[in-house]
Formats: structure tokens, sequence, C-alpha cells
């Protein structure tokens, strides 16, 4: 495995046909390896900056470079060795196993179609199964899995495509705590640069290198979670009263979400 940088330059994107511009001008850099997690309110154009960063939606102006090569630029095959990304939508290949499931991570580095799984893709699945801890699952069919089940299948067969860049959009929806510690155990842990939206800010705090906080299709602003999680830009984004705690035992940083209700304010 290794990393690639990741570089956003005054990217923008709208659906077209009169719509209005979903995500303005944002640019961001991030070097090899870093983890950036993306927060805002519902709506506020997280999953359309994903879709642009794996090559989805092409930007209405700016550009998306790995590695210094701009994503458009490249073969669609070409990015798909390069990029992978866990959708929030499930899939829906109830009748494969796990185990092909997770095996459809290597179609981008094969020639031709199906193509037979030689010693080094063999050897990638395993370890992807391995690291999502679902060996004992590889001959269970998708569709009689739980949905945590199905969240750490999605999660190993990006790993088996072997990315410079990991792209999750909400990783930690279905999994109770102790799999969501896990799977950000493993991404805060993975030699790849990861960029991933995240609804929980203290996890995102927990968890991310740098934070990017979008509303209404604007960055308000990027770097590492403490700078950016203040909790006058999280009041002020979310709409809340957010408040700032120190953890006595752990010594750590804590958000806290109030309602603001009229002539209660401090
Ligand atoms: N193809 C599209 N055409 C029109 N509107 C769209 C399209 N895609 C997204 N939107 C709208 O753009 C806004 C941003 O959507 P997006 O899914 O990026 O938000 P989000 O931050 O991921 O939200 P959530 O936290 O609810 O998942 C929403 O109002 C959504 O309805």
């Amino acid at each position: 495995m290794s990393a690639a940088t990741l570089s956003v330059q005054d990217l923008s994107w709208s659906p077209g046909r009169g719509a209005g511009t979903l995500l303005r001008s944002t640019s961001f850099a991030l070097e090899a390896g870093r983890v950036l997690g993306i927060v805002g309110p519902n709506g506020a154009g997280k999953t359309t900056l994903l879709r642009l960063l794996y090559r989805f939606h092409r930007p209405t102006t700016g550009t998306v470079r790995v590695d210094g090569d701009d994503i458009w630029a490249l073969s669609a095959r070409s990015v798909a060795q390069r990029i992978a990304a866990v959708l929030q939508e499930q899939p829906s290949d109830f009748a494969l196993t796990v185990g092909e499931i997770v095996a459809l991570g290597r179609t981008p580095h094969r020639r031709g179609f199906g193509g037979s799984t030689g010693s080094h893709d063999k050897d990638v699945i395993d370890d992807a199964l391995d690291r999502l801890d679902l060996h004992g699952l590889g001959d269970r069919h998708l569709g009689t899995l739980s949905g945590g089940e199905r969240q750490r299948v999605m999660v190993a067969r990006a790993l088996a495509q072997e990315p410079q860049l990991l792209i999750l959009d909400e990783p930690t929806n279905h999994l109770d705590i102790r799999h969501q510690l896990e799977v950000l155990d493993l991404i805060r842990n993975l030699p790849l640069t990861i960029v991933t939206s995240l609804h929980d800010l203290n996890l995102a705090a927990g968890v991310c290198d740098d934070v990017l906080l979008i509303q209404s299709g604007q960055t308000a602003g990027f770097g590492p979670p403490d700078q950016v999680l203040s909790e006058a830009a999280v009041s002020d984004a979310f709409q809340v009263m957010a408040r700032r705690e120190q953890l006595s035992r752990s010594n750590t940083d804590h958000l806290t979400f109030h309602l603001q209700k009229q002539g209660t304010h401090t």
C-alpha cells in the first residue's frame, strides 16, 4: 500500500439545468498519508464533494489532482487503480458471497474480463478480509449479513483495490460502538491518504489529522480539528449552541451540543 497527495483547487459543481451551485470554489491540499474529515450539516455538500473526488461528478470549475495528475486526464481504469470509495448506498449483489465481493476490488488491476485470481490477488484479498475481521464470513451471501457486517465488507473490497486514496462516505453508519471504533482505528492506521465524511464531530476530531467544515456548499474552515471545530464555528454551521468541555479522566476536549432556547443563552 502507498499513499498519494491530494490537491483540490477551486472546485465547484452544479447539476445544471438552472439548478444552483451545490459546491463552491473549494480548495485544499492534503499530504500523502493524512486523514481528512469532511463535516457539516445535512445537505451541506459533503457527498457532493466526495463524488467529485472519486470522479463521479465532473467539476463545473476547478481540478482534483492525485499525486499531481488531474483525475479527469486519466482513464477511468487508472483512477480505479488509485482511488477507492466506500459509499453510503449499500450494494445489491445479495447473491454474491463476501469473498466474491471483496475479490471484485481486484477488477481494476486485472487484464480483460474473468481473469483468474493470481497469488498476489489472493494475498491482497486475504489481507483485506483479515483487517476487517471477515474471514469467518467469506462464504456467506451478502443478503444474509447485518448492515454492519455489510459495511465492513465494503471497506474490505475497497482495500482489496489497493488504492492510494480511500474515500469513505459516513463509514460508521450501521456500526455499533465497538465496530465504529474498530473501523476508525483501522482508518487511522492505514498507510493511505483518506478522505471521509463523518457526522460525529467528536469522532472526527479523534481520528482526523485535518477537518474540512462545509456549510451551504462553502468551506467554513480547513485545518486541524481543534482549530476548525471551535465553539463559534460549530454553533454557526449547525445552528446549535456548541460547548467545548474537557473530559477530566482522559484530559481530552469534547464538544457538547444544545438547542438554543430563547432566553437561555449564556
Ligand atoms: N444531482 C443533484 N441534483 C440536484 N440537487 C442535488 C443533487 N445532488 C445533491 N443535491 C442537493 O445538494 C445538497 C447537498 O447534497 P449532499 O448529498 O452533498 O449533502 P450532504 O452534506 O452529504 O448531506 P447529508 O448529511 O444529509 O448526507 C442537498 O440539498 C441535495 O438535495
